[in-house]
């Protein structure tokens, strides 16, 4: 009997649970959002699922988030499943839920289901307040300029070696045409896991074939399961999120290998059998001395794990996707790519001798990399979710309440495209951040490809540095041109990359 009741009360609990998930905490919410007047619309239960859906297997994602912006502007309310989110792309709201009011606001926990299943949450990306401070602090100092030049050496080395694979390829006397056929992306892909697991794990990663197979192979299969989990919707449920299902099941299985193999990685390095194949100390020796002022908070080893891990994922994706539409940008527009191989073939010498001060001669590559981080920004959204009530203001003048578990969707995609703030915001043209020509002169933050405030991309001056010397050396010693007949989708999911790979021509230039 008492058995039975504490069933049918347990029972009860989950189902007012769900009930309030699904249905009472998004209703509360839009029509907090209808009573402050902001425009929006509702649908229970599933909210933009299908419609979201629709535009991805019709492969226009981008055009369905134009109209949602043009008919209800800047900021308005819809639902993502059951979650109730404001749409922003005003850049005054923005910098209130990055900077202004960042203490008000968490990742959301879509992020966190969909990232957390892989990286855990005691690391810079996923973790919050006080602990995600300390492991901030702890971090920056590794990200100085003087760490990031004794890098240099071995991003290029990285880079010559590939590139000379390819130069092989096209040379191969089986290989008439002098010409190799590439997804781009793909190749990019592992060019910056080269680069960043080089940058961070040394010598230790390179010198062993099966620990490097096991971190690329297992990293790029959570990639394809996680993005397909959140538009399944398995993902972003909790409870169904963590059933053993066989995608979850394969991510454990690919989490437990690479956390096997990084854990031997960092192991061997405290023994002192590995070392940084950098001139300097590489990110892990850095995060191993890592320490506060006190000299006595240091990373657990499960910290160590997890942060050099969250390197690995938040640096090799984005930057990957940063070059190839760079040369997708570059292929479409043969004047731009012409003035940009002009510079580089003024500064780089054939020796691919390239330091810190060749680097800042390179001006136009940098405004391409600029150009192409807002035309085509790997990070398209951002996620929160405010955990406290709090007030932000639109650049209307506009003063929006936000409640408490409100889920906000920053659109940096519409805030990069704003006919408001940037000139045919549609047209890839890189002399608008030509110092000397743009005519924008607004208070406003309205580029962001790195994110504001205390959550902003602690790796931005590396990703820079390492695209800055990736698209050099590639531009001095190669020629690109589209195959026809491609559909070029960006995947929204989790960066901008294209959905059906970039296949493009290479023959070398020289
Ligand atoms: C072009 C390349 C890159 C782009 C566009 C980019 C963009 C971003 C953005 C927009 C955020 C904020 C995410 C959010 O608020 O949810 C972020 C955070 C972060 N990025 Fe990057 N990133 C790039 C490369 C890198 C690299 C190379 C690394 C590391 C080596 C890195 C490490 C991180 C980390 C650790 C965070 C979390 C910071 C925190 O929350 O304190 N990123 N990145």
């Amino acid at each position: 009997m008492l058995f039975s009741i504490f069933i049918i009360v347990v029972f009860l609990c989950v189902f007012y649970r769900l009930l309030k998930f699904w249905i009472f905490n998004p209703w509360r919410i839009h029509k907090d959002f209808w009573a402050q007047g902001i425009p929006g619309r509702y649908k229970p239960m599933i909210g933009e699922i299908f419609s979201i859906r629709r535009s991805i297997l019709d492969d226009d994602p981008i055009s369905r988030t134009i109209e949602m912006t043009k008919k209800f502007g800047s900021y308005y309310h819809v639902s993502f499943g059951p979650i109730a989110r404001l749409v922003i792309s005003d850049p005054l709201l923005i910098q209130g839920v990055l900077k202004t009011n960042a203490r008000c606001y968490h990742k959301s926990p879509i992020m966190r289901l969909v990232l957390g299943v892989v990286l855990g949450s005691e690391n810079l990306l996923m973790a919050e307040d006080n602990i995600h401070a300390q492991h901030r602090r702890l971090i920056s100092p590794v990200f100085q300029h003087q760490n990031l030049n004794s890098m240099i050496s071995l991003m290029i080395e990285i880079t010559s070696n590939f590139l000379n694979k390819w130069l092989l390829n096209i040379t191969n006397t089986t290989n008439k045409d002098n010409i190799l056929i590439v997804d781009i992306h793909k190749e990019m892909t592992g060019l910056t896991l080269d680069i960043v697991t080089g940058c961070v794990f040394g010598s230790g990663l390179m010198k062993d074939e099966h620990i490097r197979e096991t971190i690329y192979q297992g990293i790029t299969n959570i990639f394809e399961d996680i993005g397909e989990r959140t538009y399944n919707m398995i993902g972003i449920i909790p409870i169904i999120n963590q059933l053993p299902l066989p995608s979850k099941r394969r991510i454990d299985k690919s989490k437990e290998n690479i956390r096997r193999a990084v854990e031997h990685i960092i192991d061997e390095r405290k023994k002192g059998f590995t070392k940084s194949a950098c001139k300097g100390p590489d990110l892990l020796d850095l995060l191993l001395s890592a320490h506060g002022n006190d000299k006595t908070s240091k990373f657990t080893d499960e910290e160590l794990f997890e942060e050099a891990l969250t390197f690995v994922i938040a640096g090799h994706e984005t930057t990957a996707t940063l070059m190839t539409w760079t040369l997708y940008n570059l292929a479409n527009n043969p004047d731009i790519c012409h003035r940009l191989e002009t510079e580089i073939d003024s500064i780089l010498n054939d020796n691919e001798e390239i330091t810190a001060s060749t680097l800042s001669l390179l001006i136009y590559t940098e405004l391409v990399l600029k150009e192409t981080l807002r035309h085509n920004h790997p990070v398209s959204s951002l996620f929160r979710t405010a955990i406290e009530d709090n007030t932000l203001i639109a650049s209307d003048g506009k003063h929006i309440h936000i409640k408490k578990g409100t889920d906000i969707f920053i659109n940096l995609y519409m805030l990069h495209h704003s006919e408001e703030y940037w000139h045919e915001p549609f047209k890839f043209d890189p002399s608008r951040f030509d110092e000397h020509h743009h005519h924008y002169h607004h208070h406003l933050d309205t580029y962001l490809p790195f994110s504001i405030g205390p959550r902003s991309c602690i790796g931005q001056n590396f990703a820079m540095l390492e695209a800055k010397i990736m698209l050099a050396m590639i531009i001095k010693r190669f020629r690109f041109e589209l195959i026809p007949g491609q559909k070029h989708v960006p995947d929204m999911t989790i960066t901008t990359r294209p959905k059906y790979g970039m296949w493009m021509k290479i023959s070398p230039r020289q």
